[in-house]
């Protein structure tokens, strides 16, 4: 007889917690609502940023204690150049501070620091700090921290279709060369694992020019709560609902 319940619908129990072996790999965050939150609160826009930097490192922290693979971080888009200039020249120094603070721990955490993005046009402070976490933790096999600063997806694939069509000029390829993994190769995230779920914060649900090639079949996760006021607990449950999404109770 089949194990098939008395009703239609198949009843199968829901796991309580995470499960540590079935985690996405690769999760990428667009960390939204610094503003608002410091806007509610009635502190300077900043005072947010300051307070999303300190949610940061509790997140790669539990990031690597859980064993993700890969954190992408959207930290810095080309349209944040719009911002107020003190504003930018805020979020500029922050990865200066961040790493001057947490640089060891990343060390010790065996996490390694990449970015995507056009990173020549950062202020040198900026470039110098994110450059010596990078080749400091070059060799490191843990977590990979990828930062996205002034990363935009539109604009990365631009780039990729005229380095394409530079090599076909040259006759370094021809068109009949040109597929998906050879597009792929062509982005900043060529050496990473496509991203298995994003998470965005403060209840927008958009995309803002993220990652538009390289989430084509990832999960998305959204949640109301701005992005000062995210937490472990918070970032388990999007763990958590991703893999009751990925599970097929029963059905194909
Ligand atoms: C360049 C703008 C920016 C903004 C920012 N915010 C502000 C916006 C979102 C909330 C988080 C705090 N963070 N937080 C960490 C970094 C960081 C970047 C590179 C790096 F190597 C180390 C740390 C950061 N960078």
């Amino acid at each position: 007889k089949f194990p098939f319940t008395k009703n239609k619908k198949q009843q199968t129990t829901k796991p309580l917690g995470l499960d540590h072996n079935h985690l996405p790999k690769h999760v990428a965050i667009i960390m939204d609502g610094n503003g608002r939150w410091a806007k509610n609160r009635g502190m300077p826009r900043i005072a947010g940023h300051k307070e999303g930097m300190g949610v940061v490192k509790k997140i790669v922290r539990h990031a690597s204690d859980l064993g993700v693979k890969v954190l992408t971080l959207y930290a810095f888009s080309t349209e944040n150049w719009k911002r107020p200039k003190k504003e930018v020249d805020f979020l500029m120094k922050l990865p200066v501070e961040f790493l001057n603070t947490y640089l060891p721990e990343l060390i010790e955490r065996n996490v390694q620091v990449q970015t995507i993005g056009d990173f020549t046009v950062l202020p040198p402070h900026t470039q110098k700090a994110v450059k010596e976490a990078m080749s400091k933790t070059k060799d490191n096999d843990g977590l990979i921290l990828n930062f996205a600063l002034n990363y935009g997806s539109r604009f990365e694939m631009v780039n990729a279709v005229k380095q394409i069509a530079a090599e076909v000029e040259q006759g370094d390829i021809r068109v009949s060369d040109i597929d998906e993994k050879l597009f792929s190769r062509h982005l900043y995230t060529s050496e990473l694992l496509e991203p298995d779920l994003l998470i965005r914060t403060s209840g927008e649900q958009r995309l803002s020019n993220f990652l538009l090639w390289q989430l084509a079949y990832a999960e998305f996760w959204f949640t109301e709560v701005y992005w000062p006021d995210f937490d472990e607990s918070l970032f388990e449950k999007a763990l958590f609902d991703y893999q009751n999404r990925k599970r097929r109770y029963g059905g194909v």
